[in-house]
């Protein structure tokens, strides 16, 4: 079983039997990609969109309530909490929140620095995996700033031995967002290079509008470029070189499209675009107001040139270059074309000699980039590993976009099976070249099918999903279509349920942000911001708000219900949550279990 550098091997890896939850019950976990809880509201897509298998998981009918409250009474000697909801006026529907309930996957409780940081896919599926909270890479990289460390690990050290000859090459993702980089930490780094010897230091930057409103790019460049200013004044030769969209140069994840990280590598590293501008400044301002339908996420990739039409920072031999976003997936893939000498996937033209440092190692397996600036954080004895030590089968699956997202991320940043003789990882290819509003039922009822046959195999003990519309399309901003996606998304969980229906199995199904629920800028009051026109500006990002996790299914032992002892829960409860349905308990250091089991008199 591959393991990794540094483990406590002594610790026994063996689980308790649970004594109350048998084993060998398939557990449906789904987890719905940007599906958070927000009040009914014209901007929440989940809301409008028509949902029945979610809302069926949320209330019960009035008359199956009932006695479901008599059980619950004859059980526990006292009603729980219920609410009651009437929809149309006429049929009534009742709150089940001993099946039913929020959990939190935002800030401090998915080991973000602070609780005004939204959730996103990397954090909430490592805490969902892991069971355990985590200081995730925008803390460690603010740790590392903060104390200067960062300057005297290894891998600034080895870049550092570029800056007397060589320039130092920044690339990332210029925004606030925090999810995959945050501006502040570039600006420090820039000071902090400048300080520690770069001379000559060229940015190339990725822009957002996806993580923080789209037209931003407008005042992040404008910022950068007075930090660069300000260098320039203190002797650096300091300049944004290229640039582009996020969605549409460099940031492709899962290799689900290298034309994406050709076009990027094109304008860093060859110094080639189709778009020259004198200035970064001028180029988004340009080629946002030259094509209405341009944005921040898919601006075309652009050079800045000289008076005389040279790009001003291709990548050459003997430069160094610093990745600086600190989330993972969406850098592997430039990671490889920097770092592997021989990459078939596009043809690199030119492969400089250069000294390659990530602000994190974006996978700890393969080692890749071999420097980085931060430690990753070590996530260790996630569920997955704990479940193959204890015999438990699993099959993960979702579409190319999302498929390291249950599998890599959910067991703590690893790619590869713990072990192959009891997992199935399997993938469906995602459309590429469209923007995911084009087509936004996406791949759901595709993954659904497998997660249906894995289901009614046989072979499977946990069969585990994502299913991405209402994150991939809510990123798009077009409210129509994320209605469409969060649609086809309740469709999918309908086939995996049905599934696990037919099989006597438990479903669990979460989310690990929030997304489709709120698709609008608001004002501190909560009222949607409107221009003078009316016109709103929808919001492209995750949001704060928490995410319904829903225990159901024949298998599920009639006692077992949600604990009521656990009103701050968040993602990292269900891991032990899953432990115990699979028929163990969790491990004492995981964080606790969100279920407990009654014993159900006679
Ligand atoms: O698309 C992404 O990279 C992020 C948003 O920046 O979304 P998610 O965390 O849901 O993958
Ligand atoms: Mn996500
Ligand atoms: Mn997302």
């Amino acid at each position: 079983m591959a393991r990794r550098p540094g483990a406590e091997e002594e610790r026994p890896w063996g689980l308790a039997e649970h004594g109350r939850l048998g084993k060998r019950k398939v557990v449906g976990v789904v987890v719905l990609d940007g599906w958070g809880e927000a009040p009914p509201d014209p901007f929440n897509c989940i809301h409008v969109a028509d949902t029945p298998t979610l809302d069926a998981l949320k209330k019960v009918p009035a008359s199956l309530f009932s006695s479901l409250t008599l059980l619950h009474r004859f059980r526990f000697g006292s009603y729980m909490r219920m609410e009651i909801l009437c929809l149309c006026g006429c049929m009534a529907w009742q709150g089940a929140p001993e099946r039913w309930r929020l959990i939190k996957a935002h800030g401090t409780a998915v080991g973000l620095p602070t609780d005004d940081d939204m959730g996103n896919s990397e954090v909430g599926h490592n805490a969902l995996g892991a069971g355990q909270i985590y200081a995730q890479g925008a803390k460690l990289v603010d740790l590392a700033l903060d104390s200067g460390k960062i300057y005297e690990g290894e891998g600034f050290k080895y870049i550092q031995q570029s800056f007397d000859t060589g320039t130092l090459h920044l690339i990332g993702l210029l925004s606030d967002g925090g999810v995959h980089s945050r501006i502040d930490q570039l600006q420090l780094l820039l000071k902090g290079a400048s300080e520690h010897g770069a001379k000559r230091i060229r940015v190339h930057i990725l822009t957002d509008g996806r993580d923080v409103l789209d037209g931003s790019s407008v005042t992040f460049v404008e910022t950068l470029e007075n930090d660069l200013a300000k260098l320039q004044e203190k002797g650096v030769d300091a300049r944004i070189a290229s640039g582009g969209g996020r969605m549409y140069v460099t940031m492709d994840r899962y290799e689900n499209d290298w034309q994406v990280v050709k076009r990027g590598w094109d304008a860093q590293v060859l110094g080639e675009a189709p778009h020259k501008f004198p200035s970064a400044l001028e180029a988004v301002k340009k080629l946002r107001d030259d094509d209405p339908k341009a944005n921040d996420q898919y601006l075309p990739p652009f050079v800045v040139v000289d008076e005389s039409g040279k790009p001003v920072g291709p990548i050459v031999d003997g430069d160094a270059v610093v990745t600086f976003n600190f989330r993972a997936d969406r850098m592997v893939m430039l990671a490889k074309a920097l770092e592997y000498e021989d990459l078939d996937k596009f043809d690199r033209v030119r492969f400089p000699r250069i000294r390659y440092a990530g602000m994190l190692q974006y996978d700890g397996e393969l080692k890749l980039p071999s420097h980085y600036l931060v430690a990753p954080p070590e996530i260790e004895r996630t569920s997955g590993e704990y479940l193959a030590h204890n015999g438990v089968r699993t099959y993960a699956c979702s579409e190319t976009v999302k498929f390291g997202h249950v599998t890599f991320f959910w067991n703590g940043n690893r790619s590869g099976y713990f072990n192959p003789n009891l997992e199935r990882y399997e993938e469906i290819p995602s459309d590429t070249g469209i923007p995911f509003n084009v087509q936004p039922r996406m791949k759901a009822v595709e993954v659904a099918e497998k997660a249906r046959d894995a289901i009614l195999s046989g072979k499977f003990d946990q069969v585990r999903v994502n299913i991405p519309n209402a994150d991939m399309v809510g990123h798009t901003g077009d409210l129509e279509a994320t209605i469409a996606g969060c649609k086809a998304a309740d469709e999918a969980v309908k086939i995996i349920l049905d599934a696990i229906e037919q099989v006597g199995g438990i479903f669990v199904v979460t989310a690990d942000h929030g997304n489709a629920e709120d698709m609008v800028k608001r004002d501190k009051s909560g009222k949607p911001i409107r221009d003078k026109d009316g016109n709103v500006q929808p919001l492209t990002s995750h949001t704060l708000n928490p995410v319904p996790i829903a225990i159901g299914g024949p298998g599920l032992a009639p006692g077992a219900t949600f604990r009521e002892d656990l009103p701050d829960a968040g993602l990292a409860n269900v891991a032990a949550t899953l432990i115990n349905l699979h028929g163990f308990e969790a491990p004492r250091h995981y964080e606790p279990t969100l279920i407990q089991v009654s014993p159900v008199p006679f």
